[in-house]
């Protein structure tokens, strides 16, 4: 059972979660928890403001001061010695006062600095469900076995932590049977052995970790929203939960853009076969989003709408003549050579139009002059065309009904004006991305959501596909159509 950062953001909150917890007395879960509410953002903006305002007044960021306030208030509320935190909030003051005094933030500090607000949360919770009298045992990620790549801020975890991860927790709760309560979004580099974070939101990748080494029968990630809905709830209210998703539909959603999942988290769910529920703490009872290998796609058309803003767009034609081979292939490595990521691609013959992320790494942002560096690179075989403040939409769906998708996607572009200017779609893709304008795209996610999930487009196409075929049009998870 995951808890992100909204579920457990005050005392009351921390009160609710574990009620949650003893409400199911018949399972032994594992609980993984993220730092308490804003605290990831309000340590990486603490950190950045040590790194100019000097050593003396580094104790009065007030960033610091509001986590110091948070964290021993609820302490305070929630009845418990405040030494379980005093040492955290203390050090933190003296690692702030450091990176004043160095005047810099390196990316491995970084990861050191933000992981206080797991290790504490985490502390907290196990002591509090102790006091309540279930017993409960803190673990911090980078000492249960999490191992880990040494890329700071974005680390991937290695295949040993599995094993590792396993052997600990079965062997302690052999010992001495207690809940653990684990810290997201941490681990340990494998050369460095130094704390490491797995990106932003990286504890739903905590939780589907630990699910696949113990080979659990099933992850929770307990949000605040009634599982993964439609479209992005911030972008248009009348966004709706989607009861099922398949691990592709659900990895394709978050690497896309949609904030409810980490894009690498479905990976150990799908590798260890564990269904993956997305709960809401604030609403326990609604059912939720289940994600598993299959799922019946019969009435599937679309899923869900994903918006991803602020992309940079690259046209690149080729200034050789028609029927150059490698042309690709010198395009693709001057984006490995600079470490950048490219998300949805079109090619022609003589062209390739792309998308980069400028937020893909949340340590480091895409600036410009990067940009003009990946430019001027490509400029030596190609003519190229930098084109800012784009947005993709991801329309998420059963790719078998691709031309239906389009038809009416395109028709309500059209009937609100709007261009796309890039379309990409691969034969197994679960997703089919359009590049619009910035400035249209929210307004068209919103003309896009009412025309497929609000106005009765579902249930026309299937009194359609039945009068068409005498039976609902079955098409299974790989592509195969089974319809009579
Ligand atoms: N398609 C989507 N479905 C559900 N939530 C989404 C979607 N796109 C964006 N979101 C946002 O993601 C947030 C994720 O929930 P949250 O509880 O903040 O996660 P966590 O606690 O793990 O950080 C939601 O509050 C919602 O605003
Ligand atoms: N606290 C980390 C890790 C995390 O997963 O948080 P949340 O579950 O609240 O998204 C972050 O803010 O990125």
């Amino acid at each position: 059972m995951k808890f992100g950062g909204s579920s457990v953001s005050s005392a009351a909150r921390m009160r609710e979660v574990a009620d949650l917890i003893l409400s199911f007395p018949e399972e032994t879960p594992v609980v993984v928890l993220s730092a308490m509410g804003k605290t990831t953002n309000n340590l990486l903006l603490a950190g950045e403001k040590a790194v100019s305002c000097g050593a003396p007044k580094a104790s009065e960021i007030n960033e610091l001061a509001v986590i110091k306030e948070l964290h021993l208030r609820t302490i305070d509320e929630l009845g418990l010695d405040s030494s379980i935190v005093s040492g955290f909030l203390d050090e933190l003051e003296q690692l702030l006062k450091g990176v004043a005094m160095m005047k810099e933030l390196t990316l491995r500090t970084r990861d050191y600095l933000v992981s206080f607000g797991e290790c504490m949360s985490t502390r907290i919770f196990a002591a509090y469900l102790n006091k309540l009298g279930k017993k409960a045992r803190q673990y911090d990620a980078f000492d249960l076995g999490f191992i880990t790549t040494d890329d700071f801020t974005n680390a991937d975890i290695l295949e040993a932590t599995y094993p590792a991860v396993a052997k600990r927790l079965h062997g302690d709760w052999i010992d001495d049977p207690a809940i653990p309560i684990v810290t997201g979004f941490l681990g340990k580099g494998w050369k460095s052995c130094a704390v490491t974070t797995l990106g932003r939101g990286g504890s739903d990748l905590t939780a589907t970790t630990i699910g696949k080494a113990l080979g659990l029968r099933e992850i929770q990630v307990w949000k605040d929203v009634d599982g993964v809905l439609t479209c992005d709830p911030n972008i248009y209210a009348n966004a709706v939960p989607v009861p099922y998703l398949t691990f592709d539909e659900a990895a394709e959603l978050a690497y896309f853009g949609a904030q409810v999942l980490h894009p690498q988290s479905m990976r150990p769910a799908r590798e260890g076969g564990i269904p993956v529920r997305v709960k809401n703490s604030y609403n326990r009872h609604a059912p939720g989003t289940v994600i598993t290998k299959t799922r019946d796609m019969r009435k599937s058309i679309l899923t869900s709408i994903v918006l991803k803003s602020n992309i940079t767009m690259l046209d690149i034609v080729s200034t050789r003549m028609l029927g150059q081979y490698g042309f690709l292939a010198k395009v693709f490595s001057i984006f490995e050579d600079l470490g950048i990521s490219v998300d949805s691609v079109a090619t022609s013959e003589v062209s390739i139009s792309l998308t980069l992320d400028p937020s893909k790494l949340w340590s480091r942002e895409l600036i410009q002059q990067e940009l003009d560096h990946v430019v001027e690179e490509l400029e030596k075989i190609a003519v190229v065309h930098l084109l800012q403040h784009r947005s993709i939409i991801s329309l998420i769906g059963n790719v078998q009904r691709s031309s239906l998708i389009l038809e009416k996607a395109f028709n309500v572009l059209r009937r609100n004006g709007v261009n796309v200017q890039m379309i990409s779609q691969g034969a197994s893709k679960v997703n089919i991305s359009l590049v619009v304008n910035d400035s249209e795209a929210k307004q068209c996610v919103q003309a896009l959501h009412s025309a497929f999930f609000e106005n009765g487009f579902l249930s026309e196409v299937e009194e359609a596909d039945l009068a068409q075929n005498g039976v609902p049009v079955l098409v299974s998870s790989n592509g195969a159509i089974n319809g009579n």
